[in-house]
């Protein structure tokens, strides 16, 4: 049994969406199941055998023709006895259902709770309960790919493996730390440099990548910035493939920020739209410039939308950026000056030459967006939240101050501390630590029904 308290409530809730469908589905978790299930079957319901019925309200009225499904305890979605009735879609008819069902003993499910008993009752980690979520809410194929393969527990095992090593270093270390007389010999051990080496490059690999899965499940943010009338709306709308934006020739037309959610092949893109950047007077305008701001400092990549003539002076925008952003410069209306298009990467920055106007060049764009956005991740992307990258940056960091404290003064006890720290912080991704807190605002976040 689980450390965790075991639920003792019966719980219920239309699992599918609201509105006229073919088919509703109302879920039921927890020990009143068989009671509840036999008596709206009239008898005691095969294991996981679908049973036609007629689904009967307390005065014997019809409520429903439907199929009703019991998956006894512990085999099924939360571990605990779980039924299934499946209706005709009808929110009238999955309410009088549900009515039924809370008259005989369940109460209404709190959202996320069939996912937090699954979790709690160990049929998922953290993670991956995290990327049921993730995966019923992705917005691209590519989103949706990696939410599966995450749910299916592929990050969560990259995660495990490396707590492993973790907790095998520590170990190693602890024990120089119990041989005071030894410990300088112990730690001097080149084998322990070696793994502690390996764990920071294995590290630094998982943190990539779920860098990418967390891009892949958000979306690349991509804040499109440069003067009034570079031609930012016009890019957008060339991006978006509609008319989202307003384009004028009046400079400064945008003074909100726009956004957009693009899927370029299946890959998603959260672009924004900002105010043309300059000092200026006016009070509107001001405050449009400031989000653009905002903008930039939590973006992914600044896309900054520009002409030759101002370009070199323009760059100074990247500063808004947080370390890491991509940056690229698309030198825009080449139209004008009959300018072939074409690419270069200069000091980290990508240039590209192009025309909103007749789409020279902005394939180029799309392409390396698409790149950015984690395309080509193949099959072994898997999705992550913010979340799960902040606590790898957090372990990136212990295990770098526990590896400089050994190499640079032999501090065992140091060293120890952070690898401990380092390995709670991997701990809270699966879910091996977790607060009330945490996982409060995890489920809480579900729909209703998952
Ligand atoms: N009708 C229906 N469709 C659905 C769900 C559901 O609950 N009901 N799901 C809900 O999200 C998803 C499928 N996920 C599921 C995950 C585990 C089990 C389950 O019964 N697991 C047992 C037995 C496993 C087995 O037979 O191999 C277990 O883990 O012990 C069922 C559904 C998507 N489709
Ligand atoms: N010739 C030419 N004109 C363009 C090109 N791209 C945009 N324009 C024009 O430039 C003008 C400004 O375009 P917008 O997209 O509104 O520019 P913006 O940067 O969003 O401007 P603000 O909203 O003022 O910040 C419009 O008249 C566009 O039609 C291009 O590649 N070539």
């Amino acid at each position: 049994m689980n450390p965790h308290s075991h639920p003792a409530d019966t719980i219920a809730a239309i699992a599918s969406a609201p509105g006229a469908a073919g088919v509703g589905v109302l879920r039921v978790s927890g020990p009143l199941v068989p009671v509840i299930a036999q008596a709206l079957l009239g008898r005691a319901p095969r294991p996981r055998h679908a049973h036609f019925a007629m689904f009967r309200d307390a005065l014997g009225e019809a409520i429903d023709h439907g199929l009703l499904l019991h998956f006894p305890a512990p085999a099924s979605y939360t571990g605990e006895h779980v039924l299934e009735l499946q209706g005709h879609g009808s929110a009238v008819l999955l309410d009088a259902l549900l009515r039924r069902v809370c008259e005989l003993g369940a109460r209404l499910a709190r959202p996320g709770e069939f996912t937090e008993r699954a979790f709690l009752n160990g049929k998922l980690d953290l993670a991956q309960a995290e990327a049921v979520a993730d995966l019923i809410a992705a917005r691209s194929q590519a989103g949706a790919r990696a939410a599966l393969r995450s749910m299916e527990g592929v990050f969560s095992q990259r995660v495990d493996t490396l707590l492993q090593a973790l907790i095998a270093l520590r170990v190693h270390i602890e024990a120089a730390i119990d041989f005071p007389e030894e410990e300088i010999d112990f730690l001097a051990d080149p084998a322990i440099a070696r793994q502690l080496e390996s764990l920071r490059a294995e590290l630094a690999g998982l943190l990539r990548e779920a860098q990418r899965g967390l891009r892949l499940n958000d979306g690349l943010r991509v804040a499109i910035v440069g003067r009034p009338n570079a031609g930012k709306s016009s890019l957008l709308n060339a991006l978006a493939g509609s008319e989202r934006a307003i384009v004028t020739a009046i400079a400064g037309t945008t003074r909100d920020v726009l956004r957009e959610s693009v899927a370029l092949d299946g890959i998603a893109l959260e672009l924004a739209d900002t105010a043309g950047l300059r000092d200026t007077d006016d009070e509107v305008e001001r405050e449009g410039v400031r989000r653009a701001h905002g903008e930039l400092q939590r973006a992914d990549a600044a896309l900054l939308v520009t002409d030759t003539e101002h370009a070199a002076a323009d760059l100074a925008l990247f500063g808004a950026l947080p370390a890491g952003a991509e940056r690229i410069v698309l030198i825009n209306k080449i139209d004008l000056a009959h300018a072939a298009p074409r690419e270069e990467v200069r000091d980290g920055i990508r240039w590209l030459w192009a025309s909103v106007k007749t789409g020279a060049g902005l394939d180029a764009l799309r392409e390396h967006l698409k790149q950015l956005a984690g395309a080509g991740s193949g099959e072994g992307g898997f999705s992550a939240r913010r979340r799960h990258v902040l606590a790898l940056e957090a372990v990136r960091d212990h295990l770098d101050h526990g590896a400089h404290a050994l190499a640079a003064t032999r501090a065992g006890e140091l060293a120890a501390e952070e690898l401990r720290q380092a390995q709670h912080a991997l701990g809270e991704i699966t879910g091996s630590y977790t607060s009330d807190d945490l996982l409060g605002a995890i489920f809480g976040s579900f729909c209703i029904g998952k």
